[in-house]
């Protein structure tokens, strides 16, 4: 992959039924590498749907999602899945983990999928669930574990492939202003990796930090800014 753009949409419009009022509208834009990007707007301005738009689990209604300038939203649906468990991390707005999985296996699932030798996924998710306090709750069930924990976890398995392309919806919401500040760390320090990383969030100050900003708007439009971000 290159490291100019990885990510980018190319008049990309969405609605969730035909016919109705799209969520997106015509959006193109590219996500530089190497650099955070902010996903802001308000609440229904479809910050979720453009992130599983760019991480291929939906497919536009009209315009493309091209990945190193090709296309990449047209691809039959196989291609598509390999692209996703080779480079993507998504950070799901409620953790999204599998409650019948215990917290170990919710982490290394998705790199097991991916080919990842079970020794060393269990050895990289060790590690990252130290770095992220989470390390004493590998055995237990997502059940037992609170709501930051659990964002904690998710992190870990999104970063667990070192993918090229991180995307977390609100990865911050349900934690504390410590917690908040190493996971927005560990984002940063990912993207210094040369890897793309997009943050929906409303949190105008962590919006702030990131070196560019899409900005949606209830028209489904975008506008963007780049900036010094930390
Ligand atoms: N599965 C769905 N079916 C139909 N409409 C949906 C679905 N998911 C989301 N929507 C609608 O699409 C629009 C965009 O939703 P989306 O969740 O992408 O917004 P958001 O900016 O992420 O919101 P929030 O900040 O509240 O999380 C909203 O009007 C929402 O009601």
């Amino acid at each position: 992959m290159s490291s100019a753009s990885v990510v980018g949409t190319r008049g990309l419009s969405f609605a969730y039924r035909a016919g109705a009022v799209p969520v997106i509208d015509d959006v193109s834009l590219d996500l530089p590498a190497g650099a955070v990007c902010s996903l802001t707007g308000p609440s229904g301005s479809g910050k979720s749907t453009l992130l599983y738009l760019l991480a291929l689990m939906l497919r536009p209604a009209g315009g493309e999602v091209v990945w190193d300038g090709r296309p990449a939203s047209s691809l039959p649906d196989a291609a598509r899945s390999r692209l996703r468990a080779a480079h993507v991390g998504f950070v799901f707005q409620d953790a999204l983990l599998d409650p019948s999985r215990t917290v170990l296996a919710n982490v290394c699932d998705a790199a097991l999928f991916a080919g990842m030798p079970r020794a060393t996924a269990t050895a990289r998710a060790r590690d990252l669930m130290g770095r992220f306090g989470v390390e004493h709750r590998g055995d237990h069930r997502p059940g037992e574990i609170s709501g930051g924990q659990a964002q904690r976890v998710a992190i870990c398995r999104a970063l667990l492939t070192d993918p090229r392309v991180v995307f977390a919806d609100e990865p911050t919401g349900n934690l504390d202003d410590t917690s908040a500040e190493i996971v927005w760390q560990a984002l940063v320090d990912h993207a210094a990796t040369g890897a793309t990383v997009v943050v929906a969030t409303h949190d105008k100050t962590l919006a702030a930090r990131a070196d560019h900003e899409v900005r949606l708007t209830v028209e489904g439009r975008v506008t963007t800014r780049t900036g010094v971000g930390s």
